[in-house]
């Protein structure tokens, strides 16, 4: 469970959310909202990567700005653009990096990279040149980079804005399959109409918090 308790942030007299209070429980929850109304500031305060000017963001109970560690380890993060996230030159050793703070033996790491390249259909790149890869790969090596350490939730901040339609498709069908809880921030209305709970922000405000059936249409006529 996320807990966002009155957090307001700014960056220097900007003020780019404001009192937002949320307890974020559903395995699928996404957030819409216009061009620089604040949802990736808000995707990043929930796992720490950003902390808030105001107020307190909790996850199972500890404190981002105290724990930043911990939550990171709870709370994975997938980047829009995985050129960002993906930081070395061969596949096996990207995803190979993840696994360092567990300490694993040898075989347990290749077990596990094997593993999570198969099920991505990646198998036959794992000593591929990582930034070889089409742009739906590297999207799916991201996520693959962040489930290999097996976090409880997954924030995605638009993973499917720079991909072509079959690229989205997968990438789509990868995060439908996830067992995990997922927060989407996606300008793709269909990626998150079946979703237990979207949240609109306009203007550093959630100013509708519903199913997506209420709050889609909400959207829409927010931004007609
Ligand atoms: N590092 C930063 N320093 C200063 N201002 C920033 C920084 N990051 C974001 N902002 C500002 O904060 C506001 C919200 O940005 P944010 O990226 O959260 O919007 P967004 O809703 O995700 O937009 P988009 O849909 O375009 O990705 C914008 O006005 C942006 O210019």
């Amino acid at each position: 469970m996320i807990e966002l308790q009155n957090v307001a942030l700014r960056y220097g007299k900007q003020s780019v959310l404001e009192d937002i209070s949320l307890s974020l429980g559903e395995r699928r929850i996404g957030i819409v909202g216009a061009n620089g109304s604040g949802k990736s500031t808000l995707a990043r305060l929930l796992n720490g990567l950003l902390l808030p000017s105001e107020g307190t963001v909790r996850v199972d109970g500890m404190d981002t700005a105290k724990d930043g560690r911990k939550v990171r380890a709870k709370v994975g993060f997938v980047f829009q653009n995985p050129d960002n996230q993906i930081v070395f030159p061969v596949v096996e050793e990207d995803l190979a990096f993840g696994l360092k703070p567990l300490k694993l033996p040898k075989d347990d790491v290749s077990r596990r990279i094997d593993a999570m390249l198969a099920r991505y259909d990646l198998g036959a790149y794992r000593t591929h040149p990582s930034h070889q890869l089409s742009g739906g790969q590297k999207q799916l090596l991201a996520i693959c980079g962040v489930l290999i350490m097996e976090p409880a939730c997954i924030v995605f901040d638009e993973p499917t804005t720079l991909l072509d339609l079959r690229n989205r498709n997968r990438v789509a069908q990868a995060i439908a399959e996830l067992d995990q809880q997922v927060i989407t921030v996606s300008h793709d209305l269909d990626l998150l109409a079946d979703y237990d709970r979207i949240l609109v922000i306009d203007q550093g405000r959630v100013v509708c918090d519903d199913v997506p059936q209420k709050a889609l249409p909400f959207y829409v006529d927010l931004m007609s």
